[in-house]
């Protein structure tokens, strides 16, 4: 049998050889029914709907060029920078409502790297490097415990709890597993499919099915570090999310190498050597895990806005919602309908959320609107709590809850740990973020639209009483309901986005879609996005990038986080 298993696993590894000469033989080909349009249309002006990070990273790429006449940059509220806020308090504090840290890895980490430069942000940058204990220690609160996620070697290879076996035969195992024969599944399936059913130090735990019905079942390595993971990035199922959008490196790897361990071993990303940056660099000299800013991550919008005003070309319009879109000149450009008026243009890059978008199309897109409506995205409670003086029984970056511990509370942040430089200055104290809901919102704190923040707030103290022992009362308190905030990639994204893509290039729109909606949620994700996009729209496209040049560090994410392959990564 072992005999049988080590031939198998040899003929697995003679094939990744073979793919990997193909792989990078393989030209990078990019159809753009963007660039088709503008060039047929002489276009020259361009509406960008939706000021988020995605929204005013495509205006600065724009601002760029001058093949474009004038740019107009639409955004409904009153304020710009969308997820990303944060509250400077008077006595020195930052709390972040959004994103709090960035990572540096990958191309899009790069590209993210290089935009923040050009703005002059370098010295603002709190960088939080890989051996500081905010990237080393990572919980996952368990049968009401904090355990350490495994790390390092030393963790695949030794028992780790909750999990009874050492990882390292769970990674075994998946060389021998068949590939999959499915166009997508669930990230919940993929893992149990290729790394097994991983038992738990408790026997039996109960469970509520898709009918709502109790099961007794065995925890599994799915059910504890890979759902935990899912409400760590995305707050949503992992039983709901896709594997191939929501991992795609993971998804690839079993697709072109048969194996997620194959896949790591050979898969290449390439790299553009055009992102590159003398930032980029010193992240690597100095290992750096993630960022933050001095001022907070909303320093990163009031950045990019500063500039775009700096440059003149932007006419940025605030509290302008767009209400409707029509198409003008036989088709080739936009009218954008506003409350009070409307505006031309030739080409529209919509940085909105897709069912915002789906609402505003003319009646003749209907099934464009259609499979844009699909891309659903979840409410997550996020309540930032100060304590006064240093409460935390553990250092680290936060803990994750899986849902079969609690269904409301998704995890804890431990702000002040990964960035002591937001605390008050005047003293030591302990700033936590609870994060709440996601894909069980309406389940346990009913319609976002009626939900008390008094529940909410009282949620996520007791959560910070139980899972941490702290007895104290919160000194400050910030309870921020983010409505549909982040997008879930369930299984079938990827042919939603590619009948999105057919529908764009049969119908000549000129239209492109940026942001967190399609392609990465990530703050890099999305600000790589308008990138593109705008590249492809002038037709100077550098960044001739495999995809899986785009997302490769989320496998070393999860790798990292399932401890499976986390003494064996460099990026
Ligand atoms: C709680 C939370 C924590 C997160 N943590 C992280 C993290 O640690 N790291 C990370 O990398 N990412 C993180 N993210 C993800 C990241 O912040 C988001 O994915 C990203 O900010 C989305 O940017 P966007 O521009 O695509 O969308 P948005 O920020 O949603 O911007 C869209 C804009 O469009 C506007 N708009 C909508 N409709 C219209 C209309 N009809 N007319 C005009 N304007 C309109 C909206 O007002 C909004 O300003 C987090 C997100 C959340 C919510
Ligand atoms: C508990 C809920 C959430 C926490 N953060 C988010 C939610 C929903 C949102 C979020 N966090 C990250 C991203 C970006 C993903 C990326 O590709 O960079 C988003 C949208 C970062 C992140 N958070 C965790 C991980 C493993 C990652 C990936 C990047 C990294 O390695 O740092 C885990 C995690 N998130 C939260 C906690 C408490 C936690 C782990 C202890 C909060």
């Amino acid at each position: 049998m072992k005999v049988v298993g080590v031939a198998v696993i040899c003929a697995r590894i003679a094939l990744a050889c073979t793919h990997v000469r193909q792989l990078t033989q393989r030209a990078c080909v990019s159809d753009s029914p963007e660039r088709a349009a503008w060039e047929s249309g002489m276009q020259k002006t361009v509406a960008v709907i939706g000021g988020g990070i995605g929204g005013l990273s495509a205006c600065y790429h724009l601002t760029k060029s001058s093949q474009v006449f004038k740019i107009v940059l639409l955004e409904s509220s009153s304020r710009l920078g969308g997820w990303l806020r944060s509250t400077r308090t008077e006595d020195g504090a930052v709390f972040e409502h959004g994103p709090r840290g960035i990572r540096p890895a990958g191309n899009v980490g790069k590209n993210t790297l290089k935009m923040v430069s050009e703005l002059g942000l370098e010295n603002e940058i709190l960088p939080v490097t890989s051996d500081n204990i905010a990237s080393k220690n990572r919980f996952l609160y368990v049968g009401g415990k904090l355990h350490k996620m495994p790390s390092g070697a030393a963790g695949v290879l030794r028992k780790v709890p909750p999990f009874s076996r050492a990882l390292v035969s769970s990674v075994a195992r998946e060389l021998l597993v068949k590939r999959g024969t499915q166009e997508d599944e669930s990230v919940h399936g993929f893992v149990e499919r290729r790394l097994g059913k991983e038992h738990c130090w408790c026997p039996v735990a109960v469970f509520c099915d898709v009918r709502g019905r109790f099961v007794v079942s065995s925890p599994q390595l799915a059910d504890f570090a890979i759902d935990s993971l899912c409400r760590g990035v995305y707050a949503g199922d992992c039983r709901k999310l896709s594997v191939r959008s929501c991992f795609p490196p993971l998804f690839r790897a079993e697709r072109d190498y048969g194996s997620i361990v194959l896949g790591m071993a050979f898969g290449r990303t390439e790299k553009a050597a055009e992102l590159e940056s003398k930032l980029a660099q010193k992240s690597r000299e100095e290992g750096w895990a993630q960022w933050s800013l001095r001022q907070g991550m909303q320093a990163l919008p009031e950045a990019l806005e500063d500039w775009l005003r700096r440059t003149g070309r932007v006419e940025i319009l605030q509290e302008v919602e767009v209400q409707r879109l029509e198409r003008t000149a036989g088709g080739s450009a936009w009218e954008i309908k506003l409350h009070d008026g409307s505006i031309k243009a030739d080409h529209i890059i919509s940085a909105m959320p897709a069912k915002a978008l789906s609402s505003v199309l003319p009646p003749g897109a209907s099934p464009l609107s259609e499979e844009l409506r699909r891309i659903t995205s979840v409410t997550v409670a996020v309540v930032n709590l100060e304590y006064e003086g240093l409460i935390l029984p553990v250092k680290g970056f936060g803990h994750l809850v899986p849902s079969s511990e609690s269904r409301g509370v998704l995890g804890i942040v431990y702000d002040s740990v990964a960035f002591p430089q937001h605390n008050r200055k005047d003293g030591q104290s302990t700033r936590l973020t609870v994060m709440m809901g996601g894909a069980w919102f309406s389940e346990v704190f009913g319609d976002p639209e009626e939900v008390r923040e008094e529940l909410l707030l009282q949620t996520a103290a007791q959560a910070v009483r139980t899972h941490l022992g702290v007895d104290a009362e919160p000194i400050w308190s910030n309870v921020s309901l983010q409505k549909d905030c982040i997008p879930q990639y369930t299984v079938g994204h990827w042919e939603r986005i590619d009948k999105i893509r057919q529908y764009l290039g049969q119908h000549s729109l000129p239209l492109s879609l940026v942001g967190s909606s399609y392609q990465g949620v990530s703050v890099n994700d999305v600000i790589f996005s308008s990138k593109t996009a705008v590249e492809r729209l002038l037709g100077n496209e550098q960044t001739h990038l495999d995809t899986l040049g785009q997302s490769s560090d989320m496998v070393s994410l999860l790798c990292e986080f399932v401890g499976v392959f986390s003494g064996f990564l460099t990026e």
